[in-house]
């Protein structure tokens, strides 16, 4: 299987032109992802008693990957900015941390956050802090739009891959800024002395992070930006909402071309952040997994078109309840009525998301037939398969590219493995959801990061989950 250790990003022959993979530049590439700690038994842990179905209804939190880009442009907006249904998560908590590290004021009123940041006064963040998550990048176009310098370390995230910031850095020298790698950091300055200035850029890849820098960068410039080929998802579309808000003039989100006005201040506003589309499939890739049905809300089911079409394909019922509701449904119409499966490849938005394939690989082990599943953003998302193996299915790794050899009627066994990312973390949870007896998951840090109350909602539907912390 793929791993980092293994993984080289410049093999012979070259890889089929529709994969993306970057070719990190030296400099910019680093190893700087959430530390795979060395794991100690006062680690939290999940306990699943696997094999109950699931019912009833589950609330879904705001976008993760919304808030981080939205909070990190509060550093464009003078007065308050008071956002709503802000998810309490690891990474957000940082992303506070980090606006803090620069001075701005920040109140927590449950799912609501009211950030001030008229009382910055410096442009190097906590450094620590950028290096846990990477949204804390983010911060970098603001700062530098509205300052004219901005000193950032490289960035966190999940370790999936090498994760350069290439795209943002190009991106942001379009805009006139001059910017230099030092010392694990990226120390820009706009170059005329006296502020960004509109320009062209076309991504190679339509990144979001990079999308989202560039976007936020354009809002303060002087004049007009126009960007090609950017990303499309849902949280850039967010944060373009976001913008305008605050009084920034964008046209084009969600399409691949950006035109930007740029005025030097934005003002305060008051927003309220998309739900979390990933939060949302992964409920729904837990109630197929479990062959339950569940209500959820809020969610736009448009978000998640890719893997709601898949889901019908193999054998789900979607109903829509409201605009903002949805029932979903895996349970079988007769006792031998199976899922099948279905094949996957991964893509930028509105492809099938990269944030739910390991999620989707464990529903596709209870499948019938054999699944293909391909991996084209991350060159190195396929961690989990290793620990989703020790349930007890078949599954191939070549490459970048899985083959999942199904079986409707083969049972999944309760294991004890360990969460490497985010997404991979979750993706054995949904195993140990199915799986006969017990399941330990360890790591579940990584899980944190990114889901609100998860072992919460997953009892509210029924599942036997329990979260164990060992007193030190
Ligand atoms: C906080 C956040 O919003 N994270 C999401 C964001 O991550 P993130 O913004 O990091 O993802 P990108 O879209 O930037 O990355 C996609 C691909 O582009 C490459 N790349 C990116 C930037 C760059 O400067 N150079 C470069 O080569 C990356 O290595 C990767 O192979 O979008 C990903 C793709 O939907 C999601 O999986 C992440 O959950
Ligand atoms: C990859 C993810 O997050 P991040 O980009 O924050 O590492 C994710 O949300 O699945």
């Amino acid at each position: 299987m793929a791993s980092s250790s293994t993984f080289n990003p410049h093999p012979p022959p070259p890889k089929p032109s529709s994969t993306h993979f970057p070719k990190t530049p030296p400099l910019l590439a680093h190893t700087l992802q959430t530390p795979p700690k060395t794991l100690t038994h006062q680690d939290p842990k999940l306990i699943i008693t696997g094999g109950a179905t699931l019912s009833g209804h589950v609330p879904i939190s705001g976008s993760k990957n919304s808030a981080l880009p939205i909070l990190a442009a509060t550093l464009c907006c003078s007065g308050q900015t008071k956002l709503k249904n802000v998810p309490n998560l690891f990474d957000t908590r940082s992303m506070l941390s980090i606006l803090e590290s620069l001075g701005a004021e920040v109140e927590v009123f449950g799912g609501e956050v009211v950030v001030s940041t008229d009382g910055v006064r410096s442009v190097e963040p906590c450094e620590g802090e950028i290096g846990k998550i990477r949204g804390g990048f983010l911060v970098i176009g603001p700062l530098l739009g509205r300052f004219g310098e901005a000193v950032v370390g490289l960035p966190g995230g999940c370790d999936i891959g090498a994760r350069p910031v290439d795209l943002h850095i190009r991106g942001l020298r379009a805009l006139g800024a001059s910017v230099d790698c030092r010392d694990g950091k990226v120390i820009a300055h706009a170059s005329n002395g006296k502020g960004l200035v509109g320009g062209r850029f076309r991504l190679d890849y339509p990144s979001v992070g990079a999308t989202e820098t560039l976007m936020m960068a354009a809002c303060m410039a002087d004049g007009m930006t126009v960007l090609s080929n950017v990303a499309q998802e849902p949280e850039v579309i967010d944060l373009a909402h976001f913008l305008m808000d605050t009084g920034a003039c964008v046209e084009g989100a969600g399409t691949d071309k950006l035109l930007i006005k740029g005025r030097r201040k934005l003002h305060d506003s008051e927003y309220s952040i998309i739900p979390d589309r990933i939060e949302a499939g992964t409920f729904m890739l837990a109630a197929a997994i479990t062959r339950s049905c569940i209500t959820m809300s809020p969610i736009v089911p448009s978000h998640l078109s890719c893997l709601i079409n898949k889901l019908v394909t193999a054998g789900c019922k979607i109903s829509q309840c409201t605009p903002d509701a949805l029932e979903f449904s895996a349970v079988p119409a007769k006792s031998r009525d199976g899922l099948h499966g279905f094949d996957v490849r991964t893509s930028p938005f509105p492809g099938f998301p990269t944030d739910l394939q390991p999620q989707t690989m464990a529903l596709l082990t209870t499948c019938q037939g054999l699944s293909v599943v391909e991996e084209s953003v991350f060159e190195n998302r396929m961690n989990h398969v290793t620990e989703m193996q020790k349930f007890g299915p078949r599954i191939q790794v070549r490459g970048s590219t899985a083959l999942v050899f199904g079986k409707d009627s083969g049972r999944l066994y309760g294991s004890r493995v360990a969460a490497s990312d985010l997404r991979g973390g979750v993706s054995l949870v949904l195993a140990g959801l199915a799986a006969q007896g017990t399941t330990e998951v360890n790591g579940i840090a990584h899980i944190d990061r990114g889901y609100e109350n998860f072992e919460m909602k997953l009892r509210l539907l029924g599942a036997d989950v329990k979260r164990l912390t060992i007193p030190p």
